[in-house]
């Protein structure tokens, strides 16, 4: 019998997360510095004036958000992060108050976070985390499900993948429930919007 989707991904997944790891390991302090430092024209045209940005902090191996972060707040938008209550609780965003203070943030099941004390937002464009891509702006990501069913409830979104260029594979074994992204940013292209 052949795998299931769900297993052809644990297994890919593995191995993009390893390639991954290796690819933003190597990249030397001087040029990671310059890489993913601002947004490129093609992915403004999608954002609207004001509009509220999702964004992730970014872990080892996953394409660097700080310099978008701090782009898009002194352009004066509207930032927020993932957060959840406890592991098992659904993803949800709160606001973002200042992407230059690092203490802003306090440590969530899955990483830093807003207090609890930040109200709870729903952002118009989302930038997501993710461990592989297709060009055509299929996504896999940690396979715990978070941003796919956040997705489903919000289908409005307009999101955009960041990534590196290794992560981008020919084919991902999908499922139903796989929402595609609007658009995906590398260091060296643009992808969409779809
Ligand atoms: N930076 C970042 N923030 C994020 C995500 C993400 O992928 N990256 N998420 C995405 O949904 C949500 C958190 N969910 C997560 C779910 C599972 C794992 C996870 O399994 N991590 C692995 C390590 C992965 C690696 O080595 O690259 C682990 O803990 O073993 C991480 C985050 C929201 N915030
Ligand atoms: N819309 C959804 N509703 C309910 N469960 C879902 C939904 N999306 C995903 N899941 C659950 O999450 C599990 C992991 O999904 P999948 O491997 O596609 O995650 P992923 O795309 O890698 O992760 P993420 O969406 O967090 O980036 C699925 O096996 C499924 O049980």
């Amino acid at each position: 019998m052949s795998a299931s989707p769900k297993d052809r991904k644990q297994a890919l997944r593995k191995e993009l997360r390893e390639a991954r790891k290796a690819h933003d390991a190597a990249l030397p302090t001087s040029i990671r510095a310059l890489i993913l430092n601002r947004p490129p024209a093609p992915l403004l045209d999608l954002v609207p004036e004001g509009a509220t940005i999702g964004l992730y902090v970014a872990v080892a191996g996953e394409a660097p958000t700080a310099g978008y972060a701090r782009y898009f707040y002194d352009q004066g938008h509207p930032l927020a992060l993932p957060a959840f209550t406890d592991r098992s609780a659904p993803m949800e965003f709160r606001s973002w108050d200042n992407p230059y203070v690092e203490e802003a943030l306090e440590e969530g099941p899955f990483g830093p976070q807003p207090s609890g004390d930040q109200p709870i937002v729903v952002p118009d464009i989302l930038i997501t985390p993710l461990v592989g891509f297709t060009e055509r702006g299929e996504r896999m990501g940690q396979g715990a499900g978070h941003y796919d069913t956040w997705l489903q409830s919000h289908p409005q979104v307009t999101t955009i993948g960041l990534a590196w260029d290794i992560q981008k594979v020919d084919m991902l074994p999908l499922e139903p429930h796989d929402v595609p992204l609007t658009a995906i940013v590398t260091p060296s292209r643009f992808y969409g919007p779809f």
